[in-house]
């Protein structure tokens, strides 16, 4: 018999541009959840997985998917149909699925697998694409004029979405924050607009919206080639291309690194022209410290402190940068450079 929407498995999309607060977001989610038996998908733009070590109570709910970004790239987009069937195909049932695509994602056409595979699409049902915006940060990637010739996934991003988080209010004053407004309303009329500090909203804002117009646009335009570059959400001969010129250095260390050295070099870090660094993330086991650290940057806002203990979970170092010219070589040495003796 054919399943209803209220039988199915709800599936809540996180996008926004790197560094927005999505990992943020969905701490919250399960923090607030108690109870909720909720399967979380990762994509990342990166060479190494670090989001699954940001999420709470990482555990093996959480499926990591680093082999490229899932609007893009072929295997990537098979692994995420595959990941959801292994999650369908179990026992015991889901209260919801939520994917947080990679910060360089366009989110459309991971929305659209609901709708592609039958048996995905029997057995749940596309609640809600939810866009978070970085209100200090978002102007700049949405006017950046290198990536004239691809996607603008900031654009995108809020392009698609069903409803849209203002986040890192805390970050903005009220101009600010009014004029990010105005130019997203004017990007996506129909998303309703909330507002949050550190992401923290009210669950019945983002989760059980039932988006069915944006749905039945969806799947509508499967048939109908949608709006922007993509041939077909899924044809692997689509010219869809992120912006090239954006790419990721991801380092890994043995050991464990030593805390003034780590120190001096985040103050460095501070000080530099971060404007082409968009992002950095990082997991550190610091000597003779028994938390896990990490390191959190977005452009110049940067944050390197003791996240959670480390537990049975092996320690190691890990780093991602993401932006424009990195030079990898140099990155390399310098964060060796902070290894303990
Ligand atoms: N001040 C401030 N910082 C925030 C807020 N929300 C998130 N952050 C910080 O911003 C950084 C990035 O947040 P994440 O939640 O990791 O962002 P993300 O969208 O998951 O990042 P990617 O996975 O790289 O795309 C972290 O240092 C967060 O602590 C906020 O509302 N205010």
């Amino acid at each position: 018999m054919q399943k209803t929407v209220k039988d199915k498995i709800p599936v809540t999309v996180l996008t926004g541009f790197l560094g927005s607060g999505k990992t943020t977001l969905l701490n919250h989610i399960l923090r607030e959840n108690h109870g909720m038996k909720i399967a979380v998908i990762e994509n990342e733009f990166g060479e190494i997985g670090i989001d699954g070590g940001l999420v709470i109570g990482s555990t093996e709910e959480i499926f990591e998917m680093t082999n490229g970004c899932v609007c893009c790239v072929a295997e990537a987009r098979d692994d995420l149909l595959r990941v959801i069937r292994q999650l369908l195909a179990r026992p015991e049932r889901l209260d919801r699925i939520i994917i947080e695509t990679s910060g360089l994602a366009d989110p459309y056409p991971v929305a659209q697998t609901f709708f592609l595979d039958d048996p995905i699409r029997a057995e749940t049902n596309l609640d809600g694409v939810i866009a978070l915006v970085d209100v200090k940060h978002i102007l700049r990637h949405l006017d950046d004029t290198l990536v004239e010739a691809h996607d603008n996934q900031a654009v995108d991003q809020i392009v698609c979405a069903d409803r849209i988080v203002l986040n890192k209010i805390d970050l903005a004053a009220e101009g600010e924050i009014a004029e990010v407004e105005a130019r997203v309303s004017r990007l996506n009329e129909t998303a309703e607009i909330v507002r949050s500090s550190h992401a923290r909203i009210e669950l019945d804002k983002i989760l059980g919206l039932g988006a069915f117009d944006r749905t039945r646009r969806l799947a509508a335009d499967i048939h109908h080639d949608h709006a922007h570059h993509h041939a077909a959400p899924w044809d692997k001969d689509g010219d869809h291309e992120h912006d090239a010129s954006v790419t990721s250095v991801g380092i890994e260390l043995p050991g464990h690194m030593d805390p003034a050295a780590m120190a001096r070099w985040v103050h460095e870090i501070r000080q530099q022209d971060n404007s082409d660094l968009f992002r950095m993330k990082g997991i550190f086991s610091i000597q003779g410290d028994d938390y896990c650290y990490v390191l959190h940057g977005v452009h110049d806002q940067i944050e390197f402190r003791p996240n959670h203990p480390w537990a049975d979970e092996p320690r190691c170092n890990k780093m991602v940068f993401i932006g424009r010219n990195l030079d990898r070589a140099a990155l390399q040495a310098r964060l060796a450079q902070c290894r303990a003796a």
